[in-house]
């Protein structure tokens, strides 16, 4: 998939299951959790698997609301689901598979940045810890920053 004039290849592991086993959360980067707006099950299902996710590893995660095209038979509104990701912190978006492959495009493309982005963070954080390293052997500083 070109995204950005960058060319990036997915693998994607299709888990049918409530919780991924061992070997899927080690296997994936992130995670697109799918539920139908015309379907509230699976959006209990979705708010289930989220909450598994989301509680030990900090799991990059993009929340997607399928067949917005249906959206006269809606069962969960939009503020539903938007407030289930901003509660978890992740992406959210609403999109129609049927409707072309846009939308499913613009899911990938969130789900790319988030694992950016979450990559991202640990090496900001250990910029910061150098540069205050730093400063501390230049004023002779005693304290420890791990
Ligand atoms: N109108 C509409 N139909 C859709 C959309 N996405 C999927 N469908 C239809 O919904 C049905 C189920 O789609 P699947 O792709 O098999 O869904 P799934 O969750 O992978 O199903 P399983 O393989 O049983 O887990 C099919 O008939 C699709 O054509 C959408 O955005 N709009």
């Amino acid at each position: 998939m070109t995204i950005d004039s960058a060319e990036t290849r997915f693998h994607i592991w299709d888990c049918q299951n409530l919780q991924p086993s061992e070997q899927q959360m080690r296997w994936a980067d992130g995670f697109v959790l799918v539920y139908s707006i015309l379907d509230r099950q699976s959006f209990e299902v979705a708010r289930q698997q989220l909450a598994w996710l989301r509680g030990g590893a900090r799991a990059t995660v993009v929340l997607a609301g399928n067949k917005r095209d249906l959206c006269h038979r809606r069962e969960v509104s939009v503020e539903e689901g938007r407030l289930l990701a901003l509660g978890s912190g992740c992406a959210f978006l609403e999109v129609s598979a049927a409707e072309g492959y846009h939308g499913v495009l613009l899911v990938f493309r969130q789900l790319l940045a988030a694992v950016q982005e979450a990559r991202a963070v640990p090496k900001r954080a250990a910029r910061l810890r150098g540069i205050v390293r730093s400063i501390s052997a230049v004023f002779g500083g005693k304290r420890r920053v791990d």
